[in-house]
């Protein structure tokens, strides 16, 4: 404050306070973190904790004394391993939450390095743990955890054990000694297959990949450390004796690798500080395509001289910041494991949280799969768990905060009964892990899905046919008999039967009814009528638009149907080549399984669902009222397939044609086009940088066209485009 000059001098208690308070929590979660391996609060969370001590510090820097956690390299305590010095210290990161710090970082190295020459080496930073590798005279003398960044702990048996770990260091040039520095991480898709077993072994699963590392790897007994499928990436070197001449951190590790060290793929050099933001924005995007997890980019200076010049603080170079991405992960409450069904019967649980943000999203529901990952993740309904929620994927639970359990947690039952209609819930097949509700028909929950998907984008896509309207028209409040009973009367919907309606408003992702958000009162709406009880005109929209969906092609109207395993992919291929629902039906489980894109299971699939009476009445009735069943110019009046016969393989680019419009126009021919060249191949239609399939076609003798060939096989047949087919070699 302005007049306040005095003040400054003196901390106010309560700031005092506070940072005490808050230093003590931060030294509490870097133990459980650390030590136990079991921390309580996600990444973030802590992020926070530090940055508010940190800018209280700013305010008062009279309490940033040495030992303040933000002055120190997390990690000296007292743990069951052997205390061990590290040659040259180990530091932490600096952070960047935004292009603006990353910016005023760039900034200072620019200012720092005066007229020299640099470059950025852009790395992913590794969500794993730091390990420091030793090796004398090319053998591995000693690994050890960080630790305070000057001592660390022995944990060179359990090392040993990781595969990508040399032993010895080959190759030319290695040093008298050197000092390796690197991740440990833990493959997040071995992950849940870890917790299943710890679970059913008794013991604690763990919270996320990250602690799954250095759990596995701080184990008393390597043996165990053996078991788990633990990963090396090297990040850095500390010291080193007898080798002269290294100049560029990325020359370095093109220099390990020679070694034998485990260095990334993913590393980049660049020039300037748009180049480490288009590496950021690509990682950024495509986060989950690395091997392991990622939580930021690590940017240096390349120049190891330069790295020198600008040195570091008590916790972290100056010439290196760690970019962190928004966390995925957060920690929230697990309030109930309920279950849903599926359009096809499936039962799955689903877990109810309490609702948080992660990635940008408000999330309340995450999916649990069935009963068995329930199991597997070892999550009780009460924990508090870790949330994941990567870009546009569905978002799961990771597993439990297990230090936090008070006792009142209670496990998981799957139910016995379909919630929805009651039917005893059975496998499909014997030695199915899911349970499925066998009442297709009667099952409202099951109608109200299909009917959902049936409107939807990727079959009849019937605009204002939402999720409210599926459920309205399948379980009703009122009246007592629901207008549909299965899809048969679908077409048959009068805006008479739709106003009386009265239903429940559900939520898409959970098919639980919505609250008033100020009563808490679960939602009830005439879904079709205004108060007036006149048709609201989006009832009106929906009925034409059931109307004009009749007219849709076969493919969809397939999908329609929702027979098991048949998408969109499936029906378009049975379209092309059976061109009617009849002759499907009557095809062959053979002729329909040898059919390109449909194969046995789909084949057995559709048996089993012509088979049901109540699926023929379906039939029967959307033929009655017009809805198309066969392929538009199928039949008598089909036009003349010329092609009929030919198999044909499109590759390269076109110049008139896309690569889907040279397909429809070979296909509506009545050649069948296939993606590889083999003997029986008719014909390759060759564009510019055709690839291997083009070298194939020469060695196969297959005769080749090119574009203009192309146009004489649609035109004139394939005779005339044998005639100008190119000459093959040799
Ligand atoms: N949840 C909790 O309770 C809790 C407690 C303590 C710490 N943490 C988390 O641990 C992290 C803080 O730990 P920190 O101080 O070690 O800092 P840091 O993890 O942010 O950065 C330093 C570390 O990054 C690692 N790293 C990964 N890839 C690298 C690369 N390519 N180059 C260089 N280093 C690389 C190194 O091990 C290095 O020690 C934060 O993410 C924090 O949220 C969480
Ligand atoms: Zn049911």
């Amino acid at each position: 404050m302005a007049g306040d000059k005095q003040a400054e001098t003196t901390v106010p208690a309560e700031a005092r306070e506070k940072h005490a308070k808050l230093a003590e929590q931060i030294e509490e979660h870097r133990f459980r973190y650390y030590v136990k391996d079991a921390p309580v609060v996600s990444d973030a969370e802590f992020d926070k904790q530090l940055r508010a001590l940190e800018a209280l510090e700013e305010e008062y820097p009279e309490l940033r004394t040495p030992d303040s956690p933000t002055q120190k390299v997390a990690g000296a305590y007292e743990t069951e391993f052997t205390a061990v010095q590290h040659r040259q210290r180990m530091l932490s990161l600096d952070n960047a939450f935004d292009d603006l710090e990353l910016a005023a970082w760039a900034e200072r190295v620019h200012k720092d390095v005066g007229a020299s020459a640099y470059h950025f080496l852009c790395e992913l930073k590794v969500d794993g743990l730091a390990v420091n590798l030793t090796y004398e005279r090319g053998r591995l003398t000693r690994a050890a955890t960080r630790g305070d960044g000057r001592t660390g702990e022995d944990i060179t048996p359990n090392v040993r054990t990781i595969a990508e770990i040399p032993d010895r260091l080959s190759g030319d040039g290695v040093p008298d000694l050197v000092e390796i520095r690197g991740e440990v991480y833990f493959p997040m898709e071995k992950f849940e297959e870890l917790n299943a077993r710890l679970v059913a072994a008794g013991d604690k699963p763990f919270a996320n990949p990250r602690n799954a590392a250095a759990g596995s790897l701080r184990q008393k007994d390597p043996r165990v450390t053996a078991t788990r499928p633990l990963h090396m990436v090297v990040h850095g070197i500390g010291a080193l004796e007898g080798f002269e001449g290294l100049s560029r951190l990325s020359q370095a590790y093109d220099l390990l690798k020679t070694w034998g060290l485990p260095t990334s793929r993913h590393n980049k050099v660049v020039g300037d500080l748009d180049g480490v933001r288009a590496f950021i924005e690509y990682y950024g995007e495509n986060r989950h395509s690395v091997e392991h997890e990622i939580d930021g980019v690590v940017v240096k200076l390349d120049e190891i001289p330069l790295q020198g010049r600008l040195g570091s603080t008590s916790r972290a170079p100056r010439w290196a910041i760690a970019y962190k991405y928004a966390p995925e992960e957060v920690n929230t409450k697990l309030v109930n494991i309920r279950v849903g069904v599926g359009r096809t019967g499936r039962v799955t649980p689903y877990a109810q949280v309490e609702p948080v943000t992660v990635a940008g999203s408000e999330v309340e529901f995450a999916t649990l799969h069935n009963q068995d990952v329930v199991k597997a993740k070892g999550v009780l309904i009460g924990d508090t768990v870790v949330l994941r929620k990567a870009g546009d994927v569905i978002p799961e639970i990771l597993g439990p905060v297990a230090d936090l359990r008070d006792g009142s947690e209670r496990e998981f039952v799957m139910p016995a009964e379909c919630p929805d209609c009651g039917t005893p819930l059975r496998p499909m097949k014997e030695g199915d892990v899911d349970l499925r509700c066998p009442n297709a028909r009667g099952c409202p929950a099951q109608l109200r899905e299909r009917l959902f998907y049936l409107a939807g984008r990727k079959s009849l896509d019937i605009e204002h046919f939402g999720y409210v309207a599926a459920a309205a028209l399948t379980k009703p409040l009122e009246p007592s008999e629901p207008p549909l009973i299965d899809e048969g009367d679908l077409f048959d919907l009068t805006i008479e039967r739709l106003l009386p309606i009265k239903a429940y408003v559900l939520d898409q992702d959970s098919g639980l009814p919505k609250r008033d958000p100020k009563t808490g009162e679960e939602k009830v709406a005439r879904v079709f009528a205004n108060q007036q009880g006149e048709a609201k005109k989006n009832a009106l929209a929906m009925l034409e638009n059931i109307q004009a969906a009749k007219e849709r092609p076969l493919a969809r109207v397939l999908t329609g149907l929702s027979i098991r395993h048949v998408g969109p992919v499936a029906a378009e291929a049975l379209a092309r080549e059976f061109r009617s629902i009849e002759r499907i039906e009557q095809a062959s489980e053979e002729e329909l399984a040898a059919t390109d894109g449909v194969g046995a299971i789909i084949a057995a699939s559709l048996k089993e669902w012509f088979a049901e009476e109540w699926h023929q009445e379906i039939l029967r009735k959307w033929r009655a009222a017009g809805v198309r069943m066969e392929e538009e110019g199928s039949g008598e009046d089909e036009g003349p397939r010329p092609l009929e016969g030919l198999t044909v393989v499109v590759t390269g680019t076109l110049e008139r044609f896309t690569r889907d419009g040279a397909k429809e126009e070979l296909q509506t021919r009545g050649a069948k086009v296939t993606g590889s060249v083999s003997k029986k191949t008719s014909f390759v239609v060759v564009g510019d940088n055709p690839g291997s399939k083009y070298d194939k076609a020469m060695q196969l003798k297959v005769p080749v066209l090119n574009e203009d060939g192309f146009t004489v096989l649609l035109e004139q047949g394939p005779e005339a485009a044998a005639e100008v087919a190119l000459p093959t070699e040799e």
